[in-house]
């Protein structure tokens, strides 16, 4: 705190982005206040990212257990929740207590404000009827929470959330996920992997339908064989629950029964909730506007989820990086979205980066689109049982440059990393085809979808 009793910043919420922001802030040697009303540490480390990755870890281990047969020998799995759920209430989330990362922040000279802040006025945040005021400004960083569709009966019926789902003490018997984005993806193979029987329901076209449909497809196909259930394009319209189960009416008269429900539809931010309007933003707003500095009005900087530019860890970091240099008047490089990376941690993994070919074509980019199949490639023949996985480039013809790509397979959120260098430094693909690619890597199928890249015209309606 200041000599006159406020703050030079208040950060609201303390999520991988407020995190960054407040501990860079004090650093410098501002004084800081950190308002946070569940756990310092927020979505990604206690009930998003870190438990659900400890989870996929876990159900991967199985996986590639069961693919011992006919390559090595043979192994008895016999899976087990429990070393699972231990293993993410301790070394995971501290049994869901953030006790040592207060400390670390206190240490640093932030002052931990533990409540529901709400904005009460120009650079003015107030929580539990205390007013904190800030002299620069406030960073709001308050993420999101779980939406939940308005259909008919599922109110008040005990569905899980993600929340619920990472402290979910045994594997249900059956499970319905209603959602098939990543967060519905990545757990329904968990917990078929453990067991479940279960089946997702998701309402657009295919799976992960904000990536390329292949990519879709591919999971689509991989689940099938691992015996989760998709049903595709199809509306839930009625949820029952009786105490033993749950009972989805779909749109198309059929229904479905399991144990439990888990929702993964999306996610909600209710800027009204935070006072957002006291301090000149639209409250109606989906997001909060952001400029490439991540001023969102006088005196407010924002970051994270909270901004609408990809609801991932690293988006949040990125901008608590850049919102942290701007208060401190660092100047430095402006915020970039050309190549936001993203991965769903599926086996196989997508990856993902840039625009996908639809999105560059109705970008109005002259489009050319370069494929590759992990399978047919050197790696994914010697690999043999999990090679699933593709490589799919957009290109921009005219200036001769990825502004897209997709890598699926058993490592594709690590080949990704070679492509997000190309599309964020605009790497000409003549470039590309001439460098060498380890043999026999996975990666190598970029230089196979570059050879493509001429050839093939993708069909955007697939
Ligand atoms: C199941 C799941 C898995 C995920 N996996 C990944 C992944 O593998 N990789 C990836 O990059 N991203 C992943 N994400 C997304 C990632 O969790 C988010 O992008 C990230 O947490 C956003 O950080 P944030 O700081 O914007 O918000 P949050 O992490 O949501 O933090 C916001 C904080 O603000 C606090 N808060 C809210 N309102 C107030 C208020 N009024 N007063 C005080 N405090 C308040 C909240 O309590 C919270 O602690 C996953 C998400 C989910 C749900
Ligand atoms: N590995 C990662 O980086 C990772 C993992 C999980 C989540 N996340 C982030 O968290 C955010 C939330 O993930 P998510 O999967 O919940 O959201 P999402 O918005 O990405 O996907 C939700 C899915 O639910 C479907 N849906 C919506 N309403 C429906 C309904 N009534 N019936 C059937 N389907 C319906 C949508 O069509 C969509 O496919 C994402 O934006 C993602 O960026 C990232």
């Amino acid at each position: 705190m200041t000599a006159d009793g406020a703050y030079d910043v208040v950060v609201l919420g303390m999520g991988p982005g407020g995190e960054g922001v407040a501990g860079r802030l004090a650093e410098a040697g501002l004084g800081v206040a950190a308002v946070e009303a569940g756990l310092i540490g927020g979505e990604c480390a206690y009930w998003g990212c870190v438990p659900s990755k400890m989870m996929v870890r876990a159900a991967g281990l199985l996986a590639e257990a069961r693919r011992v047969p006919g390559v090595a020998g043979s192994v008895r799995v016999t899976p087990a929740w429990a070393p699972v759920i231990d293993r993410i209430t301790g070394e995971g989330t501290d049994d869901w207590s953030d006790a040592d990362k207060a400390e670390h922040f206190e240490s640093a000279g932030v002052e931990v404000v533990r409540g529901r802040g709400r904005i009460t006025g120009p650079r003015e945040v107030t929580v539990n009827g205390r007013r904190l005021r800030a002299r620069r400004g406030i960073v709001v960083a308050t993420g999101t929470t779980p939406a939940v569709p308005p259909i008919d009966g599922l109110e008040g019926t005990p569905y899980w959330t993600n929340r619920d789902a990472v402290v979910a003490r045994r594997v249900p018997e059956s499970l319905i996920v209603l959602g098939g984005g990543p967060v519905g993806c990545e757990l329904a193979q968990v917990f078929a992997r453990f067991g479940a029987r279960v089946t997702i329901v998701e309402g657009a076209g295919r799976l992960l339908p904000r990536e390329e449909p292949e990519a879709g497809a591919l999971l689509a196909r991989v689940f099938a064989g691992e015996r989760v259930e998709t049903r595709i394009g199809v509306a839930v319209e009625r949820v029952r629950h009786d105490g033993d189960g749950f009972t989805l009416t779909l749109g198309d008269g059929r229904t479905l029964r399991a144990e439990h429900l888990l929702v993964a539809t999306g996610r909600d931010i209710d800027l009204a909730a935070i006072g957002a309007g006291n301090a000149g933003l639209d409250e109606k707003a989906r997001f909060v506007e952001v400029d490439e500095r991540m001023r969102a009005a006088d005196g407010v900087w924002a970051v994270g989820d909270v901004t609408g530019r990809g609801a991932y860890t690293h988006v949040a970091v990125y901008q608590g990086r850049i919102a942290a240099r701007d208060i401190l008047g660092e100047g430095g490089p402006a915020a970039d979205y050309r190549a936001v990376p993203r991965v769903t941690f599926t086996d196989p993994e997508v990856g993902a980066v840039g625009l996908t070919e639809r999105e560059a074509r109705e970008a109005g980019v002259e489009v050319r689109v370069g494929f590759a199949a992990l399978g047919d490639s050197a790696r994914g023949w010697i690999h043999g049982p999990g090679h699933e996985g593709l490589v799919k480039l957009v290109e921009d013809a005219r200036r001769g440059v990825l502004v897209g790509a997709t890598s699926s397979g058993p490592a594709g959120g690590e080949v990704l990393g070679a492509l997000v260098v190309a599309v964020q430094n605009e790497i000409p693909t003549a470039r590309l085809r001439h460098m060498m690619y380890a043999y026999p890597t996975f990666h190598r199928a970029v230089e196979d979808a570059l050879e493509t890249l001429d050839h093939r015209q993708a069909d955007i309606n697939t």
